[in-house]
């Protein structure tokens, strides 16, 4: 019966998917993928009445808006406070440890992207929004469908939403900018603009074309789900299927964090995506709820920012010449 090989296939193609983008860790050859590809779609083109917002079909894109739809975030999607040097890390873990002496902390890259926000219904992706002014955003749904790293359905029946960063790869902006370059069209100028360009087309098409992929950092609710830290918020994404960071440690102290810091300062022209610094979180749930936050910042995280590349080669040349 051709609805169960039709479920058969989206069932191998979404395990396929997972393994390759969020593993990074293919198990069959593109050429296979490819066939079971060709033979769902052809299975819907019979049958489109079979065809669910789920199936991997719906990743290639197709949709053209003629518009963006505005979504208001349930909860607002603020930005972290910026710190440049160890003195100002130290203020930063003074601050905490006036309220809480002994603190373990979570470093995260901060990867170069858009912030995306995606929730979930009944299992199914229900949108996928950018950030905008905190509290109202757009609608970039049929764009975070085309990212084969974002799961379109998860197993978990409630509600439940899920932050992170939407990013292109240097390789996939590198291919682009050479596109773009024999097109004789202008370049992105850093793979955070290309990424941001991509996720606003209207044409997902265009979208899915653009190796676009994705790390996710924050779940809102965590404490709902019956996590105790952000570590176990990131743990339990994961298992639901949900693309996060490898490089993300657990610090027990500040000279930890300064530690992975300068680690990480080292590593990161070897990433395969851009980072611009790094984000440091209070593991604990409920003191996070403690510390709370500013008007527009979170008190229980920090971003501390590297020194932009161009005052770094500055630097080199006065040391050179002196
Ligand atoms: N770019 C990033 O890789 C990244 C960004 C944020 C945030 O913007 C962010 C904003 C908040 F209000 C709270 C936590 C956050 O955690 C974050 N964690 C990250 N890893």
């Amino acid at each position: 019966m051709t609805l169960e090989r039709l479920n058969e296939i989206k069932k191998l193609l979404n395990e396929y998917n997972y393994q390759y983008y969020v593993l990074d860790n293919p198990t069959v050859s593109d050429q296979e993928y490819d066939r079971l590809m060709q033979e769902l779609q052809s299975i819907e083109a019979k049958h489109p009445e079979w065809i669910t917002a789920d199936s991997p079909s719906q990743r290639v894109g197709g949709e053209v808006l003629d518009g963006f739809q505005k979504v208001t975030h349930q909860r607002m999607m603020l930005s972290l406070g910026n710190i440049f040097n160890e003195d100002e890390l130290r203020e930063f873990d003074d601050r905490i440890r006036e309220v809480y002496p002994q603190v373990e902390y979570v470093c995260e890259l901060k990867i170069d992207g858009l912030a995306v926000s995606l929730v979930y219904a009944q299992g199914q992706l229900s949108y996928g929004a950018t950030r905008g002014d905190g509290t109202v955003g757009e609608d970039i749904t049929h764009n975070v469908k085309t990212i084969k790293s974002i799961p379109l359905s998860i197993d978990y029946q409630g509600d439940f939403e899920v932050r992170g960063e939407i990013y292109m790869p240097k390789k996939s902006f590198e291919q682009l900018n050479q596109q773009r370059k024999e097109a004789g069209e202008p370049l992105f100028a850093n793979p955070r603009n290309a990424a941001a360009g991509s996720v606003r087309q209207l044409d997902s098409r265009i979208a899915a074309k653009r190796g676009l992929d994705a790390f996710l950092y924050m779940v809102p609710t965590a404490s709902e789900v019956g996590c105790q830290t952000h570590k176990e918020a990131l743990d339990y994404i994961k298992q639901l299927g949900f693309k996060t960071n490898p490089m993300t440690r657990v610090c027990a102290n500040i000279q930890e964090v300064w530690q992975f810091i300068m680690e990480m300062t080292e590593k990161r022209q070897s990433l395969p995506y851009e980072i611009d610094g790094i984000v440091i979180k209070v593991n604990r749930l409920d003191w996070q709820e403690r510390l709370g936050y500013t008007a527009k910042v979170p008190k229980w995280a920090i971003a501390y920012k590297f020194p932009a590349e161009e005052v770094i080669t500055k630097l080199k040349d006065i040391v050179f010449t002196i």
